[in-house]
């Protein structure tokens, strides 16, 4: 009889008996396989931590303990434990699943922000929290992947939960050594050697037998030993890096078997204090296409054909690729050229230039402001760096952005991809906070392209700027139709001029949203009402002949993918104000709120973001007269 429908909470979970963990192990990687396979997701995380995340759910009793995930992307087995099963048809998609932990889904899930590092300082606060409120028997764990480990914050982190020796705080690192690639860094290497080194359990194993053959007194020594607060492991092998730091480590652990990560959690539950459970996994694990996927494991697959796990749909050529291939060209023309990758190097398109130039490649971790901070430094050393990053994880880096790059006036190109609306992988991973953010950044230049020829210009020329940050950003998917320029005013594209009556409106648009601003321009030419459609593609400094044109009309509409909020459009009325003009503006971007997860066009339209929309919207407000 199956087990996995009889699982509605941990509870459930917690009463089965050991033949049943291991059907119900084995009947997860299949409803994974099927179910991801349909949806797209995180395929590969997930199935690295069926028997982990078993394990957490019988040792600790959610939502009493609390367990927070770094990233989240692994936190399917823990949906599925937590009574969630039947809802992943909708994985990902409006209304159904998200892909990350999700407090409105459960008072089993804790930490929605899927940016890497974070779930370390979040458990310190619980747990300082908790201390505090003299919730002393509530236990907080941390579940944080190897890759994560890279970034600073955990490291932040584990420095404090060092300080306090009484909290009941257990970090389960979950190691199945890569991020998307293998983990890189020394850190990385410790790992491997701990990952290496005799498995806990058969240390154990070889204590009692040894311990135990050697009489009663042996029998006495391997009862102190085992009860001693240090445990057996760390006496025989003392994990020299953890200890320390202060933290017991109990380790390496196959984080395969439920039973031994279970012993390993009993042991550091009832520890008193913070503890490492060190626990070796495999990512893709019991599946063969992920398990035989050399490039991330099924690290995040679309729809793809379970039996093979082939794509049902094959990938179009995109924004990334153009950027892969214009950086390789751009590489042999420039030696000083180089690249920096925060762990992602296939996925943001530098694959083809490492194969190129693999002495000009860095992977630095997923640590984005180290790549900030280094690549300031190797702009000083004489190169012209490329950090190519997603554009959400440039957040974090801000402060490097400003204080190392720009302040030093140093020349490095930033490429940010998906920038913008991504939609279905939730809040946190919409790159729309970065023209809002770096526009206080003095010197900064930020192209937004429109199309592929307008994106290789804008890597052309950033790479030439030598003496301040510049920034290329684009968003995720399929390239769109490239748009003809119909005319030029001291460097702004100008690609439609219609007709009409009445009040004229200028359309501003940036980067993608120039396709829309054209299509509002013909609804509004329909209406009766003439435009003038602008892509200023360098978006900052902004362009004074922005400014000059909005002069000539009526009504200045911008439309930007991305913080409508101290955007683009922001920027552009603050300067037709400082110009002394007072015309009036409709602004088309993303209002300061976090939108839920769903498809890009159903967020565009959610926001009002299609054409029709700011038409609408435009001809409302020069009907009015405002
Ligand atoms: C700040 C930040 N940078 C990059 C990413 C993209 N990212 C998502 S998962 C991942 C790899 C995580 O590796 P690890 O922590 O080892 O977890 P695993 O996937 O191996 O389970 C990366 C780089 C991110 N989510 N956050
Ligand atoms: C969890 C994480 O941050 C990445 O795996 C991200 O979800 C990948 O996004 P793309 O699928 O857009 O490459
Ligand atoms: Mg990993």
């Amino acid at each position: 009889m199956a087990v996995l429908p009889r699982i509605h909470a941990p509870a459930d979970v917690r009463a089965l008996s050991r033949d049943d963990l291991d059907r119900l192990a084995a009947e997860i990687r299949h409803f994974l396989v099927q179910s991801v396979s349909r949806t797209g997701g995180h395929l590969g995380p997930n199935l690295g931590v069926v028997e982990l995340t078993i394990a957490l759910h019988r040792v600790f009793e959610s939502p009493r303990d609390t367990i927070v995930f770094d990233t989240g992307h692994q936190a399917y087995v823990h949906k599925i434990l937590t009574g969630r099963a039947d809802d992943f048809a909708g994985l990902r998609q409006r209304g159904g699943l998200s892909g990350y932990p999700n407090r409105a889904e459960s008072v089993h899930d804790v930490v929605e922000n899927s940016h890497a590092s974070t779930a370390l300082s979040w458990a310190d606060g619980i747990a300082k929290a908790y201390a505090i409120k003299g919730s002393i028997d509530r236990h907080v764990v941390a579940v944080i992947g190897d890759g994560a480990l890279t970034g600073g914050m955990a490291w932040e982190a584990l420095n404090n939960i060092a300080a306090a020796q009484d909290r009941r705080l257990v970090i389960v690192v979950n190691d199945n050594g890569r991020s998307y690639d293998p983990t890189i860094g020394g850190f990385a290497e410790h790992l491997d050697r701990l990952r290496t080194a005799r498995s806990y359990e058969d240390v154990l194993a070889w204590g009692k037998r040894a311990l135990r053959r050697s009489g009663p007194p042996g029998r006495l020594v391997y009862g102190a030993l085992h009860g001693m607060k240090k445990g057996l492991k760390d006496v025989v092998a003392p994990q020299g890096m953890f200890e320390d730091l202060g933290l017991k480590y109990i380790g390496p652990v196959d984080g395969h078997d439920v039973g031994a990560v279970e012993r390993a959690l009993r042991l550091a539950r009832d520890f008193g204090g913070p503890v490492i459970v060190h626990c070796i996994t495999e990512k893709g694990r019991g599946y063969v296409p992920a398990e035989q996927d050399v490039a991330d494991r099924f690290h995040a697959v679309g729809q793809i054909h379970p039996e093979t796990g082939l794509p049902v749909a094959p990938s179009r050529f995109g924004w990334t690729s153009v950027f892969a291939d214009e950086i390789v060209t751009i590489g042999h023309r420039r030696p000083d050229v180089v690249a920096v990758t925060a762990a992602m190097l296939q996925p943001v398109g530098l694959a083809p230039f490492a194969k190129a130039f693999p002495s000009r490649v860095f992977d630095v971790g997923i640590a984005e402001q180290h790549a900030v901070t280094s690549a300031a430094g190797m702009a000083f050393a004489g190169l012209h760096p490329v950090v190519a990053v997603y554009a959400t994880f440039l957040n974090r880096a801000f402060d490097q952005v400003l204080m190392d790059v720009a302040l030093h006036k140093a020349g490095v190109t930033f490429v940010l991809d998906r920038a913008g609306i991504t939609g279905d992988d939730g809040p946190s991973h919409n790159g729309v906070w970065d023209m809002a953010v770096l526009r206080v950044v003095p010197g900064l230049h930020v192209a937004a392209p429109r199309d592929e020829e307008t994106l290789r210009s804008a890597l052309r020329v950033a790479v030439d700027i030598d003496d301040a940050p510049s920034v290329v950003r684009f968003p995720k998917g399929p390239l769109p139709e490239p748009l003809p320029v119909i005319d030029t005013v001291e460097g702004v594209d100008v690609l439609a001029r219609t007709a009409g009556e009445g009040p004229r409106v200028l359309l501003v648009g940036v980067g993608p949203m120039a396709a829309t601003a054209v299509q509002a321009a013909e609804i509004l030419a329909a209406a009766g009402v003439g435009a003038t459609v602008v892509d200023p593609r360098w978006v900052l400094p902004l362009p004074a002949a922005l400014v000059k044109l909005a002069g000539e009309h009526d009504h200045v509409a911008v439309l930007e993918d991305g913080s409508v909020e101290g955007g683009v459009g922001a920027l552009v009325a603050q300067r037709c104000a400082e110009a002394g003009l007072t015309t009036s503006f409709t602004f088309a971007g993303v209002p300061a709120t976090f939108p839920v997860h769903a498809t890009r066009g159903q967020l565009v339209e959610e926001l009002r973001l299609r054409a029709e929309d700011v038409a609408q919207d435009i001809l409302h407000r020069v009907r009015a007269g405002s």
